[in-house]
């Protein structure tokens, strides 16, 4: 760890998670830290930024409070966020840098921010600063509301513009499956056997981050700063599908709130149409899905598969290493052992490889009714390309059919 480099947390998490809350609980209790503060908000005015001025008592020699306004730092500030982090590590001043991200703010692009050389403006914020924790703050109140709502960010008038088409559910996952600390916040408001189970889900989730649960923000600032948790690597694989897909573990079946994950793995591929079917009627009990599946109307691609909670998409995830043309299939079979280790006889690396993650899932149920999705031995001789396929269109109606 270089000590030079002024070390950076960022706090993501949903809006009105608890950030501002979190971050004036940490300021107040910086033990002499001189802490410049970054504040990013998606309006013109930043209330955020008020609200830190006023509750943080930070000093006005040393210290700062950068109010980063009208866009977010992950996307169309992100080119703002570089230039002020520069200037700031340069002053020399501070021991610290902490910034509250938007609550519709994705955390894979800043972190990038700080790890990548931004060739367009010449910055290599990696050589002044150190990008030491990621933190999500999840609101334990709202968490399964907001999981299931169905809503996009549009409807809830909480956009980035109006071709922002994410949805709620799709950001709170990303917000999880990519950090190193989690605060389970408002703990206050919740049952304690239900901030049990939520804090089940989200480590089956994010099996990697150290958690966190908290009252109105009360926060040890040693569990967010200098914690040197932050790697990004780690944190680019450290979602709790990967890990299952990595590393399969069986959960008992005594996992007292019924937590489990598991991988559905099939060399034979799905009729489109039964699996709609299967689809549209989505068991509740699965939290989270996602792999890769392969129909048999497009065999030459592998289709990237996506759900959490209502919100399930479905598309091309790139050629079967199987459908290009030999040569090219030498060259990958040469340089990826694992690739030829799995390698099927007939069908090369075509495969449905799903992780399924949820609350007291019927895993024998679901896999025998998926299994019937699949071709049929009779199927497997006809010609697939004659089959119906819903795919991909149907998806959005699907989506909006599972609200
Ligand atoms: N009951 C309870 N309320 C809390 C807690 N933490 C924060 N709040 C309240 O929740 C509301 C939102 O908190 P903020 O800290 O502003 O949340 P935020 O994530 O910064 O919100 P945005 O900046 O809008 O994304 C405020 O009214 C807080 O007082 C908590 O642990 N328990």
């Amino acid at each position: 760890m270089n000590q030079n480099k002024i070390p950076v947390s960022v706090l993501s998490g949903y809006l009105g998670a608890g950030k501002t809350t979190i971050l004036n609980h940490v300021l107040n209790n910086r033990d002499g830290l001189k802490v410049a503060v970054i504040v990013n908000d998606l309006s013109e005015v930043n209330i955020d930024a008020d609200l830190i001025r006023d509750g943080a008592g930070l000093s006005r020699t040393n210290e700062k409070l950068v109010e980063m306004s009208n866009g977010c730092i992950c996307c169309t500030l992100r080119e703002d966020l570089l230039k002020e982090v520069e200037k700031l590590a340069l002053e020399g001043r501070f021991d610290y840098i902490l910034i509250e991200s938007t609550g519709i703010g994705e955390p894979v692009p800043v972190a990038q921010t700080f790890t990548y050389i931004d060739e367009e403006h010449g910055i290599d914020l990696s050589q002044i600063c150190r990008l030491d924790t990621m933190v999500t703050v999840v609101d334990a109140y709202r968490f399964w509301n907001d999981f299931s709502s169905g809503e996009t960010l549009l409807d809830r008038n909480q956009a980035a513009g109006s071709d922002d088409i994410r949805e709620v559910v799709d950001l709170l996952i990303d917000q999880i499956e990519f950090c190193d600390v989690l605060i389970l916040n408002k703990c206050d408001m919740v049952e304690t056997d239900e901030l049990d189970e939520l804090e089940g889900v989200l480590r089956k989730l994010q099996p990697r981050a150290k958690f966190i649960r908290s009252e109105r923000g009360k926060v040890d600032p040693a569990a967010i700063l200098n914690t040197g948790l932050f790697n990004f690597d780690e944190a680019s694989t450290s979602a709790g599908w990967i890990k299952e897909l990595e590393n399969p573990v069986h959960t008992p079946e005594t996992d007292e709130y019924g937590i489990s994950s598991f991988v559905y793995e099939r060399v034979k591929p799905f009729h489109p149409e039964r699996l709609m079917k299967w689809m549209e009627d989505w068991p509740v009990d699965i939290v989270r899905a996602k792999g890769t599946m392969w129909l048999a109307t497009r065999n030459d691609m592998g289709q990237s598969f996506s759900q959490a909670g209502p919100s399930i998409q479905l598309g091309p995830a790139g050629y079967w290493v199987a459908a290009l043309p030999e040569d090219e299939r030498k060259f990958y079979l040469q340089d990826e052992p694992e690739l030829a280790r799995a390698w099927d006889a007939v069908y090369g690396d075509r495969i449905n490889k799903v992780v399924l993650i949820g609350i007291d899932m019927n895993r024998n149920e679901i896999e025998s009714t998926l299994d019937q999705c699949l071709l049929t031995d009779d199927e497997m001789r006809m010609d697939w390309s004659r089959f119906a396929d819903p795919f991909p269109k149907a998806i959005a109606e699907l989506a909006e059919q599972l609200q």
